[in-house]
């Protein structure tokens, strides 16, 4: 271990530059991003692919960002000297704000990017919000501007009205083309101020991310605020008390590079032979043993689920894996919440909360394509607020759990307040849909002379499903939409029970405004009769409300085995088709005497064109 010569770091600490890059969805960030990588020769050209920074399988294919990455990057700039920059890439979904709001406190700028020709979107300004409450300097740069449909000056005038923020000199880019981007590396030197934090003081280091690694344990990623740490250190994880001596330190650039030390200013990794996963919490800080910090710094805000889904295994021996599996996720998703739970219809699994459907979607995925999982998934619920006759609250994140009719006194739901932006042309289609999904007018607003701001209040239930689909479908994409939990309402809500054969199946229960009960009703039960395949006897498939049936529709029997018709000749095809039976099986459960495939626990969610026959529009 080589001297540390204070002098020289502190120099160096001038020469630190800390960044994210925020934008709305598409509008270039992970572009601009391999930008800066390929121009600072951080990766060889050859290596080049395009957005590096998406590591994730699923990033690449769904091109979307889901994971922050922090990268070290360095660069010559035109006064001669080297600088470090850090670039944390952010995702843009609005499902993943968190993630934001955890790269921001871990820099001290932000490049804003937006779309020449799209200008700003709602998320623009959702994650220029969460960049100000961090205090961070923001460079806005306008991306796109070789498309013909680009229009700078119109951007520059929008992001000084909407936003507050002086764009004359906003900094034009076409990440494509690769324009701007030198000018763009210099303006990180000179706009964003180098990291503060003292070297002597004792370490305080934030962990804003961590990943399991079966051979070197827990990789912690770090950003530190104040001191030095480096292998051999005695640290401790100051909110769990957890103690280590630090086997290693590094940067990614953009894969692994070993340091002597990471100082204040530094944003890397640090491994210490951790296999606690729950020891390393995001948000949480580390300090040195000997000499230790007396605060941690302050950690995030903890996030609430906003949608409750059960996750059992298709196989109800792999009950450990799943447990094992979704521990493993939520060290780098903290906003991942599980609990055990059971089902008579499904056995024993897990009530698994999500910030939002692709939130959900992208967890499930994982789980089965990472740790080899076949799950079967139940609709997706919101959490009510449920007030019973006794004064008892109640918070239900699983329908089938309401109480009896008899026994509430009130219910209450999640509303959002949800601003979308769409041009003049489409507000009439917009307030149709919201208004459809039990959206309450607020404010419309101007953002410039076509484009306006249409503000509701909703239930947070409708606007989970499907509604940015619907929005995006009736707005030919135009619409951007972003939402904040704004509290519970009363609302009338009755839980839908289904019964097949005769037996209520807990999973399929699902809660819904009583004005549109009996119209949903039948739309489950045909979709249901459509999903179950059918059986050598009857299955009635019924909707009810308590006692009260809805809707009721039958499955018929076979008449005979299906591969009774195939000629016996033919045992390729006979092999085939059973075959494909038994493939189809693995996603079947046995509930009571009927065989439901996994499609059917998600048939509340995929009532949308049906419902809009039900209604002829
Ligand atoms: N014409 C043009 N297209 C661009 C430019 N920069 C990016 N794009 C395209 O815009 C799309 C979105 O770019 P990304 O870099 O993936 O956007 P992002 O903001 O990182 O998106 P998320 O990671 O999903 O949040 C891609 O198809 C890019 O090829 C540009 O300067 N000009």
């Amino acid at each position: 271990m080589p001297k540390i010569n204070l002098e020289e770091l502190k120099e160096r600490q001038k020469r630190i530059r800390n960044f994210s890059i925020v934008a709305h969805i598409d509008h270039g960030k992970s572009t601009i991003a391999d930008r800066i990588l390929e121009q600072t020769h951080t990766v060889a050209e050859r290596d080049m692919q395009a957005q590096l920074l998406d590591t994730m399988d699923l990033e690449r294919e769904r091109g979307i960002t889901i994971k922050l990455n922090a990268v070290e990057v360095h660069y010559d700039a035109k006064d001669g000297q080297t600088y470090i920059f850090h670039l944390i890439d952010t995702p843009g979904h609005v499902d993943f704000s968190y993630e934001v709001s955890r790269s921001l406190a871990a820099a001290e700028g932000a490049i804003l990017v937006v779309d020449a020709a799209q200008g700003v979107e709602a998320q623009t300004l959702a994650n220029v919000y969460l960049a100000l409450d961090n205090d961070l300097e923001i460079l806005p740069v306008i991306n796109k501007i070789d498309l013909p449909a680009a229009d700078p000056d119109k951007v520059k005038k929008e992001i000084e009205d909407v936003i507050g923020l002086d764009a004359s000199d906003a900094v034009l880019v076409s990440a494509k083309k690769g324009i701007g981007i030198p000018e763009l590396l210099e303006r990180i030197v000179s706009d964003f101020p180098a990291p503060s934090g003292d070297l002597e003081a004792p370490l305080q280091a934030l962990i804003f991310d961590s990943q399991y690694d079966s051979y070197r344990g827990v990789v912690v990623n770090i950003r530190v605020r104040e001191g030095i740490v480096k292998p051999g250190d005695k640290i401790r994880i100051m909110n769990t008390g957890a103690e280590y001596e630090v086997s290693e330190v590094g940067v990614m650039s953009p894969t692994a590079q070993k340091r002597d030390y990471l100082m204040a200013g530094d944003v890397g990794y640090l491994t210490a032979s951790i296999k606690d996963i729950s020891k390393t919490q995001s948000g949480d800080t580390i300090t040195l043993v000997n000499n230790p910090a007396d605060k941690p710094l302050p950690g995030y805000k903890k996030m609430t689920p906003m949608v409750y889904s059960g996750l059992y295994p298709s196989d109800n021996a792999k009950y450990g894996d799943l447990r094992d599996a979704l521990e493993k996720l939520q060290l780098n998703d903290a906003a991942l919440t599980f609990e055990p739970e059971t089902s008579q219809a499904l056995g024993f699994g897990f009530r698994v909360g999500f910030l939002g459907l692709l939130h959900m979607d992208v967890i499930q995925e994982r789980l089965e394509r990472e740790f080899d999982l076949d799950l079967v998934t139940t609709a997706p619920s919101v959490t009510y607020r449920v007030t019973t006759h006794d004064g008892e609250v109640l918070m239900i994140e699983n329908p089938s759990e309401l109480p009896e009719a008899q026994e509430i006194n009130q219910i209450e739901e999640p509303y959002v307040h949800a601003q979308i932006m769409v041009p003049n042309d489409y507000v009439g289609a917009v307030m149709e849909l919201a208004q459809r999904k039990r959206g309450e007018f607020d404010t419309l607003e101007y953002l410039d002379e076509n484009r306006v701001n249409v503000k509701y209040y909703m239930p947070l239930s409708e606007i989970i499903f499907n509604f940015f689909d619907r929005l995006k479908s009736s707005t030919r994409g135009y619409a951007s939409l972003d939402y904040e939990i704004d509290g519970y309402r009363p609302s009338d809500l009755v839980k839908i029970d289904i019964l097949l054969n005769g037996d209520k199946v807990d999973a399929l229960s699902f809660i819904v405004h009583r004005d549109f009960a009996v119209e949903r009703g039948r739309i489950i039960t045909a979709k249901l009769k459509e999903i179950i395949p059918r059986q050598n006897f009857e299955i009635p498939v019924q909707a009810a409300i308590g006692n009260k049936i809805l809707a009721r529709t039958n499955i018929k029997a076979y008449r005979k085995d299906v591969t009774a018709k195939i000629h016996t000749g033919d045992p390729d095809r006979r092999a085939k088709l059973l075959d494909k039976q038994k493939r189809g099986k693995a996603r079947m459960k046995d509930v009571g005497t009927v065989s439901v495939p996994q499609e059917a626990f998600m048939a509340v969610l995929k009532t949308e064109d049906d419902e809009k026959f039900a209604r002829g529009n």
